[in-house]
């Protein structure tokens, strides 16, 4: 409450539009109870869906008025008085850290922005199960509750009364609420009268002093001798009158239900705005409006938002929360319908509207819909055009060749840049998409961006990438890591980029898993550069040189027994560096490794299991490694260099991505190569500490111990006196 209130250089007039959105919702919710029994709208003006204003400027009382569903007494004070909702805590974080009020009703706690403007706020609510109840609360954060039985009845609905404060005088204008509702509520789906003043012409009978004016008395003889025939009418004169009465504020035709050709940008803009609670400056990154004919008919129009909700992928399995609102014939289903876009187009805004779904049935019911599955394969495939759009249309992604093409449309300015800000707020959702659909892999493969070894700190695609792939290149190399700068270093690159072919950087550990399922793309596939498999260019000279180096290899294997190496090979990825572990074709890498471990409730059994098997490769052009060689063949047995060659792999283990098992180990090892380039023996001993010198402060301890409970009294209490006297 005290950040709301305190939010003085905020914009007090959202609180008007919040109040709006939630006595429309609340218009939906008898209209959609309304479809399945009549009853529950009454008679007479109750079965008038719509919202009213009224002002009472001498009281400075601003009301709001809706005949919703209303509120029973458990309602008003579940949903109005409990401060510690869940929205609550989350919304007050993010105002503390900057937020923006704006955002306020993205959190479920918009009705407290009234206390912006008002300091005493009444809710009057009549719920077809319950009395009429008033519900009032002071800006102090306590509220009280009772039957009303002083307010005339409502019929059915909710009464905000706004007791506005004395800086707030503004909205007791009606032209600053018209501005308000043009501005704010425009698509709300039900009308919105306000009680407005206006001025109109009325005749009233002229008395004998007006008629010696001048003027008057001038049209009356002219209308005279224009109507000589006509009867003699009493004398009358025009005046201005102020008189009140309701005026509609809104255009209730649905943006949905025009031809997308009639609708401006401006005016989708503005519209989902309204839609998704967004009320910054930032347009959506793109929308779609179509009409689906042929078995199903439905209308829909979806829209990508400029920024990521602060919680989309929070609890992604878990939470049911789709943004697309279902509506039947302009009728409102429900905004929780997870039936219509798989999980990882959650982050989509928008509505369909449907002919086909049948209007009086359950939730439930509807839910089952055979024509479900139509609606959501059509909206898939729509979703994704209308995302691939905003690569096509910006100018930062084009191909040298289709360049010329993008550049010379109009509001190139506008979307530059658009698809790279599309990926880092949604890139995840793209990513989670080619796991979970397998159907629409391919088309979500189209819309994935990377950073590579060419990419040259921009981001890349996979049509980029295979449009520079080097004659006979079969297939797409990646590496996964922790960043793109660790990985630049990899010496799992060297030979590759030094021969100029690109490798695409995974650094998000959604990648890991994303490669699981991602195993081709156009007919090529997938190699991760750190696992067995790696061909570059045509493989020369191979067998003479594995010959040469048998006896190593079959030395070095031997030597890590105990490290679980599956085998030693001659490598063809590396060029400066003497060897690299790399990971079997289906077992994790050393990052999915890594991955792993960090995993609170990961399994070790399943660790085991997943664990890929692991070769140690070497560089049979590196001076150690060729050093290695000539020492195996004159002394295999000599323990230093085993020694060596346990050192070499573990660092390599190391430099290729892995987590040492026995740090301590590793580092003894380094010692002990130290020591040995130091000319000092391996059998050198630490020194042993000089116990004498302990033993002599020791003893000296005990001699004061002694001399101190010896001393009479007096003499302590002097030492004592002469410290207090130095404080
Ligand atoms: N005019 C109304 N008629 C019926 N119920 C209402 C009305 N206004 C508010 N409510 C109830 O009070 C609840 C809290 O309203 P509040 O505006 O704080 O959050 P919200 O409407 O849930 O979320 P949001 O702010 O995102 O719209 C609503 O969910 C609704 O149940």
């Amino acid at each position: 409450m005290d950040i709301i209130i305190n939010s003085l250089y905020s914009n007090k007039d959202i609180f008007l539009r919040e109040l709006i959105s939630n006595a429309s919702d609340a218009l939906d919710k008898i209209r959609f109870l309304s479809l399945t029994d009549k009853e529950v709208l009454g008679e007479g003006d109750n079965t008038k869906l719509e919202i009213q204003i009224k002002l009472d400027k001498e009281k400075k009382i601003l009301s709001i008025r809706d005949r919703g569903i209303g509120m029973t007494k458990e309602d008003l004070i579940k949903n109005l008085g409990t401060i510690a909702k869940s929205g609550t805590s989350a919304f007050v974080e993010k105002m503390q850290t900057g937020g923006d009020l704006n955002l306020i009703g993205q959190f479920g706690v918009g009705f407290y922005s009234v206390y912006l403007v008002a300091d005493y706020v009444e809710v009057l609510s009549k719920h077809n199960d319950d009395k009429q109840h008033v519900w009032e609360s002071k800006a102090d954060g306590s509220f009280a509750v009772s039957e009303d039985t002083w307010n005339e009845p409502l019929g059915r609905g909710t009464e905000i009364r706004l007791h506005l404060r004395e800086e707030a005088g503004e909205y007791l204008e009606e032209d600053k609420l018209k501005e308000l509702v043009k501005k704010y509520s425009e698509f709300i789906n039900f009308p919105i009268h306000m009680w407005a003043s206006k001025e109109v012409d009325v005749e009233v009978p002229a008395d004998e002093d007006d008629s010696s004016e001048e003027e008057t008395s001038e049209s009356t003889s002219e209308e005279e001798a224009e109507e000589e025939d006509s009867e003699k009418k009493p004398k009358t004169k025009t005046i201005k009158e102020k008189t009140y009465d309701w005026e509609l504020l809104n255009d209730v035709k649905a943006v949905w239900l025009r031809n997308p050709k009639e609708v401006t940008d401006e005016e989708y803009t503005k519209f989902y705005h309204s839609l998704a609670k967004d009320f910054g400056d930032e347009k959506p990154l793109s929308w779609s409006h179509f009409t689906a004919e042929g078995d199903v008919e439905f209308k829909a129009l979806l829209f990508v938002p400029p920024k990521a909700p602060h919680d989309l992928y929070e609890s992604y399995y878990n939470a049911n929360k789709s943004n697309l609102k279902l509506y039947v014939r302009r009728v409102f289903i429900s905004d929780e319908f997870d039936e219509l876009l798989p999980k990882y187009l959650n982050f989509l805004r928008g509505l369909v509207d449907s002919d086909t779904l049948p209007l009086n049935v359950s939730r439930e019911m509807l839910q089952q819909h055979s024509s479900l599955k139509t609606i959501k394969k059509k909206l898939i495939r729509k979703a994704l055009d209308m995302i691939r759009r905003i690569a096509d249309e910006d100018p930062d992604e084009a191909n040298d060749k289709d360049k010329s093409d993008v550049e010379k449309s109009s509001d190139n300015d506008e979307k530059k840049g658009q698809y790279a800000k599309f990926w880092n707020e949604f890139g995840k959702s793209i990513k989670l998409g080619i796991i979970e659909d397998a159907s629409n892999r391919n088309r979500l493969a189209k819309l994935l961006r990377f950073e590579s070894t060419k990419s040259d700190g921009k981001l890349a695609s996979l049509d980029q990438y295979i449009s520079r792939m080097k004659p006979g290149q079969k297939d797409i190399f990646y590496i996964t890591g922790t960043s793109k700068e660790q990985l630049e270093k990899s010496p799992f690159l060297e030979r590759l980029t030094k021969k100029n072919y690109e490798v695409i950087f995974f650094t998000d550990p959604v990648d890991e898993y994303l490669m699981q399922y991602l195993m081709d793309y156009e007919d090529k596939k997938f190699q991760n550069v750190s696992k067995e498999g790696v061909k570059i260019g045509k493989e020369t000279k191979d067998k003479d040189i594995k010959d040469s180096f048998k006896e190593l290899t079959k030395w070095w294997k031997d030597t890590l027994a105990s490290e679980n190496v599956d085998s030693v090979k001659i490598s063809n990825r590396l060029d400066q560096s003497p060897c690299v572990v790399v990971t079997s074709k289906y077992g994790w890498s050393a990052n999915m490794e890594r991955i792993m471990q960090s995993q609170t409730l990961s399994d070790a059994k399943q660790q085991a299991y997943m664990r890929g098997k692991r070769v140690l490769e070497i560089n049979p052009r590196h001076p150690i490694i060729k050093e290695l060689r000539d020492r195996v063949v004159k002394e295999s047995e000599d323990e230093s260099l085993k020694q060596t060659a346990r050192l070499m792999y573990q660092t390599a283990l190391m430099e290729s991505g892995f987590i040492l098992n026995d740090p301590k180990q590793f580092a003894s090892s380094i010692y002990d190569s130290v020591k040995s380039s130091l000319d000092i023996s391996s059998d050198a001993a630490v020194e042993e500490e000089d116990d004498v010198e302990e033993a002599e402060v020791e003893k000296e301890a005990k001699e004061e111990e002694a001399t101190t409970s010896s001393k009479g009294g007096d003499e302590a209490e002097e030492s004592e006196t002469s410290v207090r006297d130095e404080l």
